[in-house]
């Protein structure tokens, strides 16, 4: 029988907001265990965010140099050397996963590297990496277990040994041709990385138009914009059967309503979702319910079905975003404290890196006209802002939502650097500002947010 070791607090999973909440209670004095089996350093450093967005930007360099002409600027012929692409990446999470490990040492919060089960409510086994196992016995349990990719349940997929994210962004190879399956976050960003690095690729989506939850005309104007660089994409289809291996030659038999046709891959991508890591981790035995998609039910304040555990970030059904599971920390962190802090209503941004990427903060139009809320809509396209003459990137357009109280409720855009002008209006959003401070602010002539002036100047006067 081993002997239990007592913690005020324990982490399973070591998540972003994980990691920030074990940090924060190490320093105030509390001792804290993180439980991990795998990342030093959460999913985003080690294979979501971080590593993809640095392969995407040496895939925007290979594609600006490829057209390096258009600016009057010669160069020799182009090619990419997929090992470097990936040496770059590589180092750059080495010193991420140092940094991590520098913070534990500084706050003393434990890792421990090793698989997580319960035995009991806030009783944890641990089968431990390096072999046996330890009982630690928390007062406070957080569970920060994140999402792994869903693999569908289509003929041969499986034994197709397909790509994730994970292995893609391994890769020091270039696939001839890369069948993607899914279009949505992952599926396009990296679909677009791989076209620009040089692969021949093909989206196969099932969904009538791609990313369903925004607008039409975005899903439109996105699709045009990578159609026009050579992706295929093939929507509304259901992939019946998959042959071959990944890594060699795959065919995917998909249906469409144009017929069935073949897509013959040297590699397939699967983008399809993600699915929560929550089972076979003794959580429901422990008392703590699960929604019927698997993810841990909690309420505004993060709190379980389990008295003294809550859960942070995807495992919990917070947005699938990395600032989302950082806000959760925030959360359990000030109710801990005294205070009283929920996710409701919280704003949630995002910003899809493809490019130009997609930015959006609050209501689409679509979301705003199903739930009846009156508003006013502007939309500006990009080649109506002056910075984009300047740097021949001009495709995509700003959207705004304004209210009867003149209160921004959504802003959408997809152009150059769409992610840091969104910040603007957000901005305004969490001040409570009357659109008109945008639309009348002096803004520093030629930048891309200069572009909010004329946008809101489109505002109908009520
Ligand atoms: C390819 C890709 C790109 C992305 N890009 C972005 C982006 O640009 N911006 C953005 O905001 N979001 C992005 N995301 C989403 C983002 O990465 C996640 O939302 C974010 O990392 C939050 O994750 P989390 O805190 O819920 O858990 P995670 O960071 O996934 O951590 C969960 C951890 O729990 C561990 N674990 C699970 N079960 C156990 C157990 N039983 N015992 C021990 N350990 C366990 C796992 O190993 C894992 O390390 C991307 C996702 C993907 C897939
Ligand atoms: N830049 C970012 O912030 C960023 C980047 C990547 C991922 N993420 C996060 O990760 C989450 C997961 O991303 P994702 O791309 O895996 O999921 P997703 O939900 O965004 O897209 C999955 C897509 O796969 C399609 N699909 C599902 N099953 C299919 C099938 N059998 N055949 C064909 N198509 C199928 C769906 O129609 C959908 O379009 C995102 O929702 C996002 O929150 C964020």
């Amino acid at each position: 029988m081993m002997a239990a070791e007592r913690y005020n607090a324990v982490v399973i999973g070591r998540g972003e907001g994980g990691k920030y909440l074990a940090w924060h209670m190490a320093q105030a004095g509390r001792k804290v265990a993180v439980i991990e089996r795998r990342w030093i350093g959460d999913s985003c450093p080690n294979i979501n965010c971080l590593p993809s967005k640095n392969e995407i930007w040496s895939a925007g360099v290979a594609h600006a140099v490829a057209h390096a002409g258009a600016y009057g600027v010669a160069t020799g012929p182009v090619s990419v050397d997929m090992k470097t692409v990936v040496a770059r990446k590589r180092a750059m999470v080495e010193s991420l996963v140092a940094f991590h490990l520098e913070r534990y040492e500084s706050t003393d919060a434990e890792l421990i590297m090793g698989d997580a089960r319960l035995v009991a409510p806030r009783t944890i086994e641990v089968a431990l990496n390096d072999g046996g196992k330890r009982l630690l016995v928390a007062e406070k349990l957080f569970l920060n277990l994140g999402t792994h990719q869903t693999i569908p349940p289509i003929p041969g997929l499986a034994e197709a040994k397909p790509l994730t994210h994970i292995e893609a962004l391994e890769l020091d190879r270039l696939p001839a041709h890369l069948i993607v399956l899914g279009g949505g976050y992952v599926g396009l960003e990296l679909a677009q990385a791989y076209r620009r690095f040089g692969s021949h690729v093909t989206i196969v989506d099932r969904g009538r138009r791609l990313l369903k939850r925004e607008n039409e005309d975005v899903s439109d104007e996105i699709r045009r914009i990578l159609e026009a660089e050579g992706i295929e994409v093939l929507l509304s289809a259901e992939v019946e059967k998959v042959e071959g291996r990944s890594a060699g030659s795959v065919h995917a038999n998909v249906r469409t309503s144009d017929g069935s046709k073949v897509i013959e891959g040297t590699d397939i991508l699967v983008a399809a979702g993600r699915t929560p890591n929550t089972r076979g981790v003794g959580l429901e035995e422990a008392g703590i319910a699960l929604t019927d998609r698997g993810y841990i039910k909690v309420n505004d304040r993060l709190e379980t079905t389990a008295r003294d555990i809550w859960a942070i970030g995807e495992c919990a059904g917070s947005p699938q975003f990395t600032h989302a599971s950082l806000d959760d920390f925030r959360v359990i962190r000030d109710n801990l404290g005294g205070g009283d802090r929920t996710t409701t209503g919280r704003l949630m941004p995002y910003c899809m890196f493809i490019d130009p990427p997609l930015a959006r903060i609050g209501m689409s139009e679509a979301e705003a006209r199903a739930n009846g809320t009156d508003m006013r809509v502007a939309k500006l396209p990009m080649k109506a802002v002056l910075r984009t003459r300047t740097t021949s990137q001009a495709a995509g357009f700003m959207k705004a939502l304004v209210d009867l109280q003149d209160r921004i409720v959504g802003f959408t855009m997809i152009g150059s650097e769409a992610g840091e002008v969104m910040a603007v209006a957000q901005a305004a959003m969490l001040g409570g500002l009357s659109y008109s401070v945008l639309r009348d602010a002096v803004l520093a002539h030629p930048t891309t947010a200069e572009g909010l002036n004329a946008l809101f100047g489109k505002v109908e006067a009520r």
